[in-house]
């Protein structure tokens, strides 16, 4: 299940609309360090950020090899890139699921991750309680859990599931009931908005999500394009898109004869 926290919190999601992806969505909580300029604030930040891993045959294999992103307060962006660039690494070392082998990384806490894989997600018995699984470190009233649960459920479309055994769910009604879990933790309404609306109300939710489909970036802030590894490129929502569109194009025109 998600790690999140009430009052403030970092929940990284798979986008709803694509299974295969995951966003980091993060509520400030404390004051953020800043390592560059201060304006606007980020939420989300990474500095040259590298991974590597060791394949079972001892082969030092490198994941991520600079990744630099910056994702402003109160805002929603996109991190797109081709089929094992990196990007569901990329978020799992800003979330601290794994651990970078260089760079910065400056992130609002606590925070949630929601698997790619819905089944290592769902962990109680039903919809409900799994739901209200992360919360009980939070320390909230009956009432209050009830509340988030059906709030989080609704959100998803999925609130008349309240009492189905997880298992019974197909794969993409698990995968909205990880993603209500993680909005049960991060916040009552405003990871809600940000999830719907992709706007953070209030300037409070802040948001990055891993997607392919560019159709998702009219609903963003500003996109991060990665490569092999690496962050080529980070801008508007406008001069995202054209970097693809051209990149696209370059890649099919090339076969056309
Ligand atoms: N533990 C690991 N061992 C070996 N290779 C790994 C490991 N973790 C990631 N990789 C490789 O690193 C690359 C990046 O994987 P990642 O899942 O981050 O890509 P992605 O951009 O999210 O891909 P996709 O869009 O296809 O989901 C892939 O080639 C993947 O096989």
């Amino acid at each position: 299940m998600a790690h999140a926290v009430a009052g403030g919190a970092t929940a990284i999601c798979r986008c709803p609309h694509d299974p295969g992806r995951a966003a980091l969505v993060s509520r400030p909580r404390h004051r953020l360090q800043v390592l560059a300029s201060s304006i606007p604030t980020p939420a989300i930040e990474g500095q040259g950020v590298e991974l590597s891993v060791t394949t079972r045959r001892g082969r030092v294999l490198p994941v991520l090899k600079d990744c630099s992103l910056r994702v402003p307060q109160g805002q929603l962006w996109m991190l797109l890139g081709p089929n094992g660039c990196g990007k569901s690494t990329l978020l799992k070392v800003l979330a601290g699921l794994l651990n970078r082998s260089y760079g910065t990384v400056y992130i609002n806490r606590p925070c949630s991750y929601v698997f790619q894989n819905p089944d290592h997600q769902v962990v109680m018995p039903t919809v409900e309680s799994d739901v209200a699984f992360g919360l009980g470190k939070l320390n909230l009233s009956l009432d209050e859990v009830r509340s988030r649960v059906s709030q989080s459920l609704a959100s998803v479309g999925m609130l008349s599931y309240s009492q189905r055994p997880i298992q019974t769910l197909s794969g993409g009604q698990k995968q909205r009931v990880a993603i209500a879990g993680a909005l049960a933790e991060a916040s009552k309404m405003g990871v809600i908005k940000a999830v719907r609306n992709s706007v953070a109300a209030g300037g409070e939710v802040s948001a990055l999500w891993v997607t392919h489909r560019l159709e998702e970036l009219r609903y963003a802030d500003g996109a991060i394009y990665m490569e092999d590894g690496r962050t080529i490129i980070q801008g508007d929502v406008s001069t995202i898109s054209r970097y693809i569109k051209k990149k696209q194009a370059r890649y099919f025109g090339h076969f056309e004869l």
